[in-house]
């Protein structure tokens, strides 16, 4: 199980008042009821994850590795971020794997798809495209492309080189997906965008680099069942969503993701549209933003040390790593270096995180410290299922339906209209 630290002191933090309330709380998910319970699908999709499934994917994922080197993953938010977080953290920084997956629809560059179509142009090419609702405007206009060049390129093969993740029942893409004889996999009606990375949005593409899913799972199960199990106090997302809302109380209403593991970015981008669309609504909200230390400690750090006093700092510490250096000692000391020869760089970051925290601490900036074991599949499994647990108990305690995002629709009603969409 990763753990919780607190710079205060947690156990003030569990009132009797606070106490029944999380209680509530924890029943309602675990039952499936409350604001939202709809969406509630993702709570135990790790354990009922039939193995059927699971190895249809990965016969597909088999497939898809045998005829390809690139996969394109098409999609944004949450049908593109859990599985970029998985893959990123994963993979080498820069070996390529065997099947390389890229990805398109994310965002709106012409320079962009237009490189990636001259990129992938020697290459053996699938495509994976993923929308739950099937009309999200950047994925299906990288599509358009996409698609097109994959019939030009393999005329009728292009169809078993594209797969499909879509509604179960509704949405342009599926009609698509049907029409054409894409194969299709299934996004649960009752699991949203961001909290679908075990379901085939994030297993297929984590499947195509390489990656084992069961693992992954494995690991999300292990999460599923503890935190259900563990007592409130115990329990490591309940103490996270806890310290949050302290936070938040004492008027701390930005967090700050640290990370020293430049792997762990994408993570970080997935836990950002987790949290902000789940919790920043009817006026409430954390602003989560993040950043990957030392980098950011020659950047943000000046303000997170001295600037306004509206945020808490969040670090994700990985204890053990695969691959380190120790530093070498030199003969002429010139950069004077030597004091710390021997020293890995890891060690070197775990005491840059001590360093930091301690800094931050005494200009005003309260702290958490998850710890994980390490980055492998079982471990982020565990650790995504926490997030989106905690998550969950952070939105109910604010008060705020965790499962829906209502306010992106205003931005997306003004660019239809500006662009004189019929009906708008
Ligand atoms: O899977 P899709 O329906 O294409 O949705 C993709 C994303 O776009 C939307 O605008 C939402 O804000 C996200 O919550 C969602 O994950």
């Amino acid at each position: 199980m990763l753990t919780v630290q607190y710079s205060g002191n947690m156990k003030s933090l569990f009132t009797k008042e606070h106490r029944n309330q999380l209680q509530q709380i924890h029943q309602n998910i675990y039952e499936k009821k409350g604001e939202g319970s709809d969406f509630l699908g993702w709570v135990d999709a790790p354990s009922k994850t039939n193995e059927e499934l699971v190895n249809q994917l990965i016969e597909t994922a088999e497939t898809i590795r045998k005829q390809s080197q690139v996969l394109i993953v098409i999609g944004i938010g949450g049908s593109y971020l859990g599985a970029r977080a998985v893959i990123e953290a994963m993979n080498p920084y820069f070996q390529k794997n065997d099947v390389e997956v890229l990805f398109a629809g994310h965002q709106v560059s012409g320079a962009y798809l237009k490189e990636l179509i001259e990129y992938i142009d020697d290459k053996d090419v699938s495509l994976n495209v993923i929308s739950k609702s099937g009309t999200t405007t950047e994925p299906a206009m990288a599509f358009r492309f996409l698609q097109k060049y994959m019939e030009e390129r393999y005329g009728d093969e292009a169809s078993s080189r594209i797969f499909a993740t879509t509604d179960a029942e509704k949405g342009a893409l599926l009609k698509v997906a049907e029409e054409k004889g894409y194969k299709r996999f299934v996004v649960p009606d009752d699991i949203g965008g961001r909290y679908s990375v075990f379901t085939p949005v994030g297993l297929l593409p984590i499947a195509v680099a390489g990656y084992d899913i069961k693992t992954l799972l494995a690991g999300a199960k292990d999460a599923e069942k503890e935190l259900e199990e563990t007592l409130l106090e115990d329990n490591p997302a309940i103490q996270y969503a806890t310290i949050r809302h302290s936070m938040y109380e004492d008027g701390l209403t930005n967090e700050v993701f640290a990370s020293f593991e430049p792997k762990l970015h994408y993570i970080q981008e997935w836990w950002k549209q987790l949290f902000g669309e789940s919790e920043g609504k009817d006026g409430k909200g954390i602003f989560p933003v993040s950043v990957t230390y030392t980098t950011d400690l020659h950047s943000l750090g000046q303000y997170i040390q001295d600037g306004k006093r509206n945020l808490f700092e969040t670090f994700l510490m990985v204890d053990q790593v695969d691959e380190d250096l120790n530093l070498i000692s030199s003969e002429t000391d010139e950069d004077q270096l030597n004091y710390i020869a021997g020293l890995s760089l890891h060690e070197f970051n775990e005491v840059a995180y001590k360093g930091t925290s301690e800094a931050h601490l005494s200009g005003g900036v309260p702290q958490v410290t998850i710890r994980l074991p390490k980055i492998d599949e079982y471990n982020i499994g565990y650790l995504l299922y926490f997030y989106m647990l905690t998550c969950a108990y952070s939105g109910y305690l604010l008060g705020v339906n965790p499962f829906d995002q209502p306010g992106v629709e205003a931005y997306k009603t003004n660019i239809f209209k500006l662009l004189k969409k019929p009906g708008y």
